[in-house]
């Protein structure tokens, strides 16, 4: 297993003092891993000095030693390398107290870590997390992309996760460079085998494509493997939403999440990698005592499906799915929290005063749910919800499980 090491002293200490301590620490792990680095930093710029020399991203896992307090600020640029990470700490020179505030940080940003301190704990984690490399890598490198902005309504969606962000004037680029038959052509599957088409016409039909033709493009170009696009902003633009090509990549196999939600997306692309399945983004409808309504005009197309145009604009093209029967899972990320609920898709509701497809779901005690949940937007996946929770909580999320 390659460990990738280093020490942080505070600029107002001499690492002289720390050289020997630092000297032994590394012989030791040698005993038991591939050591890169062991390089004693004090300051940003020596973080980035290093970063020329080692490369981190190759690492299995990081161990940050602050061997002193007040080496937070430079430490904590590592988590750039989103590997899972142990902070050692001891009971002197504010070390541990330095690495308790650290592993705050990365977790934060979704990246597994924990605080050690002593060298069998140290061995230990770093073992655990080798048995865990797989389901680990899986989940911390994925490239993921924003197209666009995140929806100003979203007024929870705090994520600091690296992602790709392509503008809405590169969108526009590459939406120009589509015509009208490339986008009837990537749709015309789609609209056949369509139970009702109830408000869109071709053109309306063919512009929808023409939106995922340009995704698809991006996706591509920029090694996307997942998205979330601020969608109402194109409507103004060109008219259109990007509903149907959502519906259609995840019906694919690529996450695809609308409003620019960051935390949906990650929540689509754990259900798909790890349980090779589409989730549905929904808003919370409505509930009564053991039921919650979930609705968007954006649905994986997984069964039969009516299309539609999108609710709120009148615009564009929106899917009204129908969602079979059977166990599934509720559930919703927010930073590094997560609720989770196992229900039962009863069946669909079809108002007119809501997004398309509405799915209705047997959930007990729904208002204790509705009350603890995190946020509107929930994913809802015929996956187990144990699983899942157990699953997020190896992945080191705070799982609240229903
Ligand atoms: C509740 C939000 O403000 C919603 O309007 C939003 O999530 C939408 O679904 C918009 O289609």
């Amino acid at each position: 297993m390659k460990v990738g090491l280093v020490f942080g002293v505070s600029e107002l200490a001499s690492p002289e003092a720390f050289r020997e301590e630092a000297a032994n620490f590394v012989r030791v792990l040698e005993q038991d891993f591939d050591v890169v680095g062991g390089e004693i930093i004090q300051s940003r710029s020596d973080f980035r000095k290093l970063k020329e020399k080692i490369n981190f991203n190759d690492v299995d896992a990081l161990v940050l030693f602050p061997l002193t307090g007040g080496t937070e600020g430079f430490l904590k640029e590592f988590s750039v390398f989103r590997r899972p990470t142990v902070f050692y700490g001891n009971p002197f020179n504010n070390s541990l107290a330095a690495a308790i505030e650290l592993r705050e940080y990365f977790r934060d940003r979704l990246i597994p870590s924990t605080v050690v301190k002593s060298s069998e704990e140290l061995k230990a984690a770093l073992l655990a997390y080798d048995d865990m490399k797989d389901v680990l890598d899986r989940f911390l490198r994925a490239r993921i992309g924003l197209i666009g902005r995140v929806s100003p309504w979203l007024i929870n969606e705090k994520l600091d996760i690296p992602y790709t962000h392509i503008s809405l004037k590169k969108f526009y680029e590459y939406y120009e460079k589509t015509t009208a038959e490339e986008g009837w052509e990537a749709v015309k599957e789609i609209v056949e085998n369509a139970e009702e088409i109830k408000e869109p016409d071709r053109e309306s039909l063919a512009k929808a494509g023409r939106v995922y033709v340009a995704i698809k493009r991006i996706l591509e170009d920029y090694h996307l493997k997942g998205f979330t696009v601020g969608c109402f902003d194109l409507i103004g633009k060109i008219g259109t939403t990007p509903c149907l090509a959502l519906a259609m990549f995840n019906a694919q196999g690529i996450p695809a999440a609308c409003e620019g939600e960051l935390n949906a997306l990650i929540g689509m692309m754990i259900i798909r990698k790890f349980f090779d399945e589409p989730a549905f983004m929904g808003n919370l409808a409505d509930f009564d005592e053991n039921h919650v309504v979930i609705a968007h005009c954006t649905a994986p197309l997984v069964s039969k499906y009516v299309l539609r145009t999108h609710f709120e604009s009148g615009r564009g093209v929106g899917v009204a799915v129908e969602f079979p029967p059977g166990k599934a899972t509720l559930f919703k990320i927010r930073g590094r929290h997560a609720v989770v609920a196992g229900v039962e898709v009863e069946g669909n509701e079809f108002l007119e005063s809501r997004c398309r497809t509405q799915v209705r779901l047997k959930l007990e005690d729904a208002p204790e749910f509705v009350d603890g949940t995190l946020g509107n937007h929930h994913l809802l996946a015929y996956v187990d919800p144990e699983e899942l929770s157990d699953l997020l909580s190896e992945l080191g999320f705070e799982v609240m499980l229903y």
